[in-house]
């Protein structure tokens, strides 16, 4: 029989810390961001989506859109998430998400206060904010009472112009330290998932990789879904 030393014995701390936090958080989902603009064909790209595997919420982030437009879009969108069990949230404008009754907002540093979205929304509202690559910008989320918060973007992106880019340990850090849910955002693709799921992603945030991608969006949400049962 082999023996064993006290060091080969010893549970590396890292790792003792991380298979702890593992074993306590559901596995990483995948959170669609709709196309910065739509047409009438989007409703049959969002049900493939949906075929294609599970999506536990989408964002309509429609810019340069007026509120009433933003709202006629959402309505049949709305219902298809509703149908399939997937959190609806607003990009920008708790107003919006109020009038709508979605199941959340998404804040940008700019788009305003989480604890006055709280106030509006009440507490069953989901409240994502934006944290680029800042440890300090996560804790006052936190603080605020946000129910996730957002880095990236992780990868380079012709979605939206982006000035920050942080490293996936930003994600490890954060989620060793707190149980709030970390998203992370920008240029991901099935390909390049899976180091940002070992860090500790609870959320993939992804749009041009499942909306442009060639063989269509049922195909790469059924590819999000092995790269994050895999990683
Ligand atoms: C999940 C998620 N993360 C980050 C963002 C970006 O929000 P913001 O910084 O307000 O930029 P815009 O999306 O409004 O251009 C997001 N929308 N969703
Ligand atoms: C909204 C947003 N915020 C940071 S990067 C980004 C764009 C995400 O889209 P993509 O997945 O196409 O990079
Ligand atoms: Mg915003």
């Amino acid at each position: 029989m082999t023996d064993f030393t006290d060091e080969e014995l010893t549970l590396d701390p890292d790792f003792a810390a991380r298979f702890e936090r593992d074993m306590r958080r559901p596995p990483c989902q995948l959170y669609l961001i709709s196309p910065p603009d739509i047409d009438a064909g989007f409703e049959d790209a969002l049900k493939a989506a949906f075929d294609g595997g599970p999506v536990a919420a989408f964002q309509l982030r429609l810019k340069g859109l007026d509120e009433h437009a933003i709202a006629r879009a959402a309505e049949p969108l709305q219902k298809l998430c509703a149908d399939h069990d997937c959190a609806f949230i607003i990009n920008d404008s708790m107003a919006l998400a109020k009038r709508l009754g979605a199941d959340g907002v998404h804040l940008g540093q700019g788009d305003g206060d989480p604890r006055e979205a709280r106030a509006l929304l009440g507490p069953a509202a989901q409240i994502g904010v934006t944290c680029h690559d800042s440890r300090h910008l996560a804790m006052e989320a936190g603080e605020a009472g946000a129910d996730y918060v957002a880095f990236g973007a992780f990868y380079p992106t012709q979605t939206k112009e982006t000035q920050h880019r942080p490293d996936p340990s930003i994600l490890s850090w954060w989620t060793t330290l707190f149980g709030l849910p970390c998203v992370a955002i920008g240029g991901i693709t099935a390909e390049n998932a899976a180091p940002l799921v070992r860090a500790g992603a609870d959320f993939i945030a992804v749009s041009s990789a499942v909306w442009a991608h060639g063989q269509g969006a049922a195909k790469a949400v059924a590819e999000f879904a092995i790269t994050l049962s895999k990683s």
